[in-house]
């Protein structure tokens, strides 16, 4: 018995150009990066269980109730000013934002090395690996304690090597006929979620 039907491009074998989990999820990262309202560096971060599955997302923003419009986003000699005191990292948000009881034993996918005070999180919430795109901080204090930290506590480390330089989502590949016409209201958003 044949299981296997013709496909609507008359194909009867499994489409090959499919994302890679790694792909996919330092995809993610990069997409939750795109919600960050830093005029400089946009970070996303994703965390995925042992079954491959998501669990966390999150990226750089203003803490819930401290508005995006008020708060600070440049880079000022007076700390008061300066964004750095008050915006939530994304591997911090990620962890925040789970949706399960535990992150224990899950990866990482975070553009940029995670900081020391994220790797504090990342060590204390049990996740076992981190898996990144950037290391352009790696000569400052910050990055060589997160190191030091994160290998003394077993968290294994590793840069992303894309497959891929390039993922597009290209909304006109849709049949538009079957999507409203009117895009839909734009929600109020002043959350790091
Ligand atoms: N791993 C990281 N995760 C992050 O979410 N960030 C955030 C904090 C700031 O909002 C921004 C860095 O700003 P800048 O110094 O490149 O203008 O990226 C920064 C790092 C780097 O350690
Ligand atoms: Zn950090």
């Amino acid at each position: 018995m044949d299981l296997k039907p013709e496909s609507s491009n008359g194909s009867t074998t499994k489409r090959l150009d499919y994302l890679e989990w790694e792909e996919y999820f330092m995809a993610t990262a990069f997409l939750a990066a795109k919600r960050s309202k830093d005029p400089s560096t946009q970070v996303g971060a994703c965390i995925v269980n042992e079954d491959n599955q998501i669990v966390g997302v999150g990226y750089n923003g203003m803490p819930r109730g401290c508005c995006d419009d008020v708060f600070p986003w440049g880079k000022s000699s007076d700390k008061l000013k300066s964004k750095y005191l008050y915006v939530c990292h994304a591997e911090a948000n990620a962890i925040l934002n789970k949706n399960s009881a535990s992150v224990k034993n899950c990866t990482m996918y975070v553009a940029l090395f995670p900081c020391n005070e994220c790797a504090k999180q990342i060590i204390q919430s049990g996740i076992k690996k981190v898996v990144y795109v950037s290391d352009k901080h790696a000569h400052k204090k910050s990055t060589i304690a997160s190191k030091r930290m994160l290998t003394a506590a077993g968290v294994e480390t590793q840069q992303y090597c894309p497959k891929n330089k390039k993922i597009e989502i290209d909304f006109t590949e849709l049949d538009w006929d079957q999507l409203p016409s009117t895009p839909l209201k734009k929600k109020k958003d002043n959350d790091s979620l």
